[in-house]
């Protein structure tokens, strides 16, 4: 049996950043995990983008295949992925979708893939302006972060983690119809995510769920439910280390609902030269740094190979 959980609500269209950001501390403290209503993402181009994400993977394997995952951008198909290194499982009953940073033409190469636009015309449209739009609520989200771990609001600009963040875009379909199997499959195993914060959109199916204790045995699993109009927001890995374990990094899975289900999810990670250490404010004398700096590319692409490994 699991429970729902009551996770806190953070308002990011808030006049007061003061009272948000005490908000957002007691939430990350406790949970790791929030809702996040009014982030300036319509409600319409979030249908959309599961509209449009349906018709990509409604495609042929063939065709989707064109599109298999490089420089990790692009498709991975159904068990590509094993989230928890400690099952023995297949993988996760779930396939995917990369979209990486949507770099300045001028500057940069665009590494993406997409789909062509003869088969599907407004994809790239949509999913740029999803990107562009949840990119800048997480911006946004990140100054009251900083204020949160009594930093001032521009902090994570200043180490240059906005600056070219490595941002990802993950659209996920998880099929409803797995066929019978002697194994237990996951939607997605048991994970923390890797870096600084994540920015879900769901699509009213159920399924995700946190595990707010891991070490706790039996593990206690308990359901996070879709709300309208909000996104679910967690802390990653990366951000843990930095706070020194103040902000949690939670476990969280996905369980097959017996029902097709859409999300998108939005990973948002630091330049991967910007060097992720312990702040002043999250460690003294008798709390010293449990992790060593490391340069968040290195440690990001550390865990990427650790998850594609088998
Ligand atoms: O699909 C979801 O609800 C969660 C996906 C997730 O946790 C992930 O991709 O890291
Ligand atoms: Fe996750």
């Amino acid at each position: 049996m699991t429970e729902a959980l009551k996770l806190p609500i953070i308002d990011l269209s808030s006049p007061d950043p003061v009272s948000t950001a005490n908000s957002i501390r007691q939430a990350c403290t406790e949970y790791g995990f929030f809702y996040l209503v009014n982030p300036g993402v319509e409600q319409e181009l979030v249908e959309r983008v599961f509209a449009e994400s349906s018709n990509f993977f409604s495609l042929p394997s063939e065709e989707k295949m064109k599109l298999a995952r490089k420089e990790h951008r692009g498709y991975t198909p159904l068990y590509a992925e094993n989230l928890d290194p400690t099952s023995t499982s297949k993988g996760d009953s779930k396939e995917s979708f990369y979209i990486g940073p949507l770099e300045d033409i001028t500057t940069v190469v665009d590494l993406n893939q997409w789909p062509s636009e003869e088969v599907l015309t407004s994809w790239r449209h949509t999913m740029e302006s999803f990107y562009r739009k949840v990119l800048s609520a997480g911006k946004k989200l990140l100054s009251l972060l900083a204020l949160a771990l009594n930093e001032d609001e521009d902090f994570f600009e200043k180490v240059g983690a906005l600056d070219k963040p490595s941002a990802f875009l993950r659209l996920l379909h998880y099929p409803g119809e797995l066929g019978s199997s002697d194994e237990e499959i996951y939607g997605a195993s048991a994970h923390s995510d890797y870096g600084m914060v994540t920015l879900l959109a769901t699509d009213g199916v159920q399924g995700l769920q946190v595990c707010r204790d891991k070490f706790k045995h039996p593990q206690l699993w308990e359901d996070v439910l879709h709300v309208d109009g909000a996104f679910i927001v967690n802390i990653g890995d990366m951000m843990e280390r930095w706070t020194n374990c103040l902000f949690r990094s939670t476990l969280h899975r996905v369980m097959p609902a017996g029902k097709e289900r859409y999300s998108a999810a939005f990973f948002l990670d630091p330049n991967p030269d910007c060097v992720v250490k312990c702040l002043e404010s999250c460690c003294s004398e008798s709390s010293p740094p449990r992790f060593p700096p490391i340069r968040s590319g290195d440690y990001l692409k550390e865990r990427l190979r650790l998850t594609y490994a088998s």
